[in-house]
């Protein structure tokens, strides 16, 4: 039903105009036995966007990351996504070969600790190289050349693409993260706090890379943090979380500037008394 009603407004958009949202969330939620993980989230993302989820501790942000990504199983709702070639799919009916294929291509996930996303054993052209071969390429060296090319992007030496990620610091190995991600040109993001438990002057660095990553690519990306800093500099919208619920949502900077939930305006003014 869902499924074809996105089917019908994309037949009646005009050239130019994306009328289907890449990530279409319907009321998704997820209990750990009798505790709430979240509850009755729904919301559209378009492709070029990012959201930002965020949240207090405990607030379910995590546990909703999981059910859209496909980590969790949610106990209700969908997670429909625009793919290429079939269009607008409930990700959550794909069989597990689907969806490992759907995380090689068009999903990428950046994980808070680096360690979650990459292969310390592995150098870190090999880290951004599987991530191609993973896709089909063959050419050893087209592939180290691409793999070169990242880690430029995300400010790697070049000199340094034998060495192996355990070698690099947290900064670095987060930017290696991203580019192992980014290297197959996914088309959705998901983030979950991607500069948790680093330096503020390192997490400045690396919002700005990811920026300019996400604009120059036109990337949609979900965005889990409890740092509105975060949101601020990287989220067109924002759904504020507590006890599992949305509470607010809107654009980014009406939801921070002019909260209207009494949670939003005490996450928000906390922050400004820091
Ligand atoms: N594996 C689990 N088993 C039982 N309860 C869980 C589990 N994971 C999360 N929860 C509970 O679900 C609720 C939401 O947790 P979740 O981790 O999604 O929140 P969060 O906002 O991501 O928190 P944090 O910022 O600390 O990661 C909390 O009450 C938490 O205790």
């Amino acid at each position: 039903m869902v499924l074809r009603h996105l089917r019908a407004r994309a037949r009646c958009a005009g050239p130019g105009h994306a009328v289907t949202p890449l990530l279409d969330v319907r009321g998704i939620g997820k209990r750990y036995g009798s505790r709430l993980g979240c509850t009755g989230v729904s919301f559209d993302l378009w492709p070029g966007e990012v959201m930002g989820i965020v949240g207090e501790s405990g607030s379910g942000k995590s546990t909703l990351l999981g059910c859209l990504s496909g980590h969790l199983a949610p106990d209700e709702g969908q997670v429909i996504f625009d793919t290429r070639d079939r269009g607008p799919v409930d990700t959550l009916g794909l069989s597990e070969p689907e969806r490992r294929m759907l995380g090689r291509t068009d999903w990428a996930f950046v994980h808070q600790n680096p360690r979650d996303g990459l292969r310390m054993g592995i150098s870190a052209g090999g880290n951004v190289g599987e991530r191609l071969m993973a896709v089909g390429q063959r050419h050893y060296g087209a592939i180290r050349a691409e793999a070169t090319d990242w880690l430029g992007r995300v400010e790697i030496a070049g000199d340094r693409i034998d060495d192996r990620p355990r070698d690099f610091s947290g900064g670095m190995q987060q930017r290696l993260q991203i580019a192992r991600n980014l290297v197959t040109g996914p088309r959705l993001v998901f983030m979950d706090e991607p500069t948790g438990g680093l330096d503020v002057s390192v997490q400045a660095r690396l919002l700005d890379l990811v920026r300019g990553l996400v604009r120059e690519m036109g990337l949609s990306a979900v965005v889990v943090t409890h740092d509105l800093a975060v949101v601020r500099l990287l989220a067109d919208r924002l759904m504020v979380m507590k006890d599992g619920r949305v509470v607010e949502a809107g654009l980014t900077d009406q939801v921070l500037d002019d909260p209207q939930d009494a949670y939003t305006q005490l996450l928000v003014s906390s922050v400004l008394q820091v």
